[in-house]
């Protein structure tokens, strides 16, 4: 998730410097993860940490800021393979205005490239919102050419469209390596189309999109009004067509709804199987940020991943960057996830929610503040430490929740008048243990989202 952070933070920098300014001082350095809330860079050499820290530091923490961090950290540490007597950065910077040179039509070994790793069958989550597009992107996987053809899927932003046609790819290609498969957004066929006429190269462009396997295209409501490009996509989908090979068109909207579309090649995209994708559900989104979490290695509760499932309701992609958010957030600001910190994460971006605290919530809190796992909390131990942290959690729980004591005393597996003990204890400890008083202060703030700068206590 580091590396999340850090690209988002590149992105900020990229905006506010000088191309070359960027390629000079930011490319080579490494990101070394978030330390106790700071971001640790590893740079070349100690004049490039001097000159970070003069030239750049604000930079970096307003980019930090813009994540949310309250307090932005950031150090730099000089990388043991460059503490040579280099004085200047040793990768010049790239002449500004060369373009680059145009890439060759991928290989056969190429193929996976242009497949995102991540959008797989196993890394899609099936609910009511998909489950007819997952089944016929499955029907089609095992039988290409076969089962539908072409397949059109549609659908708002942001909601799997491409994902499933990559899995289709990733399918094929783990089943059949030397199959040809060829992703493309309608935006880049048009602009290959555009270049093949300009460099004269129409036979190499035939020949790319009419020998392959599996032809994806995105967005290709985008070929409204382009009256060159339908011309040579519908023989492209012709070509295709005729030797079974399979074609999956993504799109907004259904054909019928893609204005100026020739007849013909809308009756195409008819002759096949249509199928949309709606906006997840709740329990959907909850499985999706599950999922995300356990890819990224991130352990965040449940409680945190329901508050941020009823956040963002309508695009998956959103809600990827909402759970992103909350993670930079914590890390950022060095604070444990709990729901007020998440809500306050997502507060500058979304309407900010009243957060109700739970009784899990405490539990979870007063676990990390005492350093120990909650079921012990919640366990029969009478060690005086984990007695100690047992009442602390009864007493804000008490204080912060509506829950009554035979509820709390249930939930921790004890009667009534043993939460009214544990509560009289704390009250009477408070005021004469200053070091107690201090972390009960700290996790009350924390459970209501006011703790920003003093996170350290
Ligand atoms: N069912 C799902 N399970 C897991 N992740 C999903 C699911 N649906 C979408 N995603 C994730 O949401 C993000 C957006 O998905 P994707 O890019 O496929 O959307 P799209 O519908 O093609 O959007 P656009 O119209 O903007 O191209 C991706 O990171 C994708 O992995």
């Amino acid at each position: 998730m580091s590396q999340e952070i850090w690209s988002d933070v590149l992105g900020y920098v990229r905006k506010n410097i000088t191309e070359v300014e960027y390629h000079t001082w930011f490319a080579p350095v490494k990101n070394l993860g978030v330390q106790d809330g700071s971001l640790v860079l590893g740079v070349r050499n100690s004049f490039a940490q001097e000159w970070f820290r003069k030239n750049y530091l604000r930079l970096l923490e307003d980019a930090l800021r813009s994540l949310g961090a309250q307090d932005p950290q950031v150090s730099f540490q000089v990388l043991p393979a460059a503490q040579d007597a280099l004085l200047l950065p040793s990768d010049p910077p790239p002449p500004p205005s060369v373009p680059a040179p145009r890439a060759p039509a991928p290989t056969f070994t190429e193929n996976r490239k242009v497949l995102n790793p991540k959008y797989t069958f196993e890394n899609f989550v099936v609910g009511p919102n998909n489950n007819l597009a997952h089944a016929a992107a499955l029907a089609v996987a095992e039988s290409p050419g076969k089962a539908y053809n072409p397949l059109f899927i549609y659908g708002d932003v942001g909601l799997g469209k491409t994902h499933l046609m990559h899995a289709v790819g990733h399918y094929m290609l783990e089943r059949f390596p030397g199959k040809r498969v060829e992703y493309v957004s309608t935006e880049s066929f048009t602009n290959d189309l555009i270049n093949a006429i300009r460099d004269d190269k129409m036979t190499q462009f035939r020949n790319r999109y009419r020998s392959v396997d599996l032809l994806l295209v995105d967005d290709i409501q985008f070929l409204a009004g382009k009256e060159r490009t339908q011309e040579e996509f519908f023989h492209t989908f012709n070509a295709l067509y005729e030797n079974h090979k399979q074609i999956i068109l993504s799109s907004d909207r259904p054909p019928k709804d893609i204005q100026t579309l020739e007849g013909r090649l809308r009756s195409r995209f008819e002759w096949g199987l249509i199928t949309d994708i709606q906006s997840p559900e709740y329990e959907t989104r909850v499985a999706i940020l599950k999922m995300n979490a356990e890819h990224n290695r991130i352990d965040i509760p449940q409680e945190v991943l329901e508050l941020i499932a009823r956040q963002v309701t309508s695009n998956i992609r959103e809600l990827e960057g909402a759970l992103m958010r909350v993670v930079a957030f914590s890390s950022l600001n060095n604070v444990p996830f709990s729901r007020a910190v998440a809500a306050k994460a997502l507060s500058n971006v979304f309407a900010p929610q009243e957060v109700k605290v739970e009784m899990m919530d405490v539990l979870r809190q007063v676990a990390a503040q005492f350093n120990m796992p909650p079921d012990v909390i919640r366990g029969s131990g009478r060690v005086r430490e984990v007695v100690q942290a047992r009442q602390v959690a009864q007493y804000l729980i008490r204080e912060l929740t509506d829950h009554s004591l035979p509820e709390i005393g249930q939930f921790f597996g004890r009667d009534h008048s043993t939460v009214m003990h544990a509560i009289s204890k704390v009250s009477e400890q408070m005021g004469k243990d200053s070091e107690l008083t201090a972390a009960v202060d700290l996790l009350r703030r924390r459970m209501k989202g006011q703790d920003d700068e003093d996170s350290d206590a």
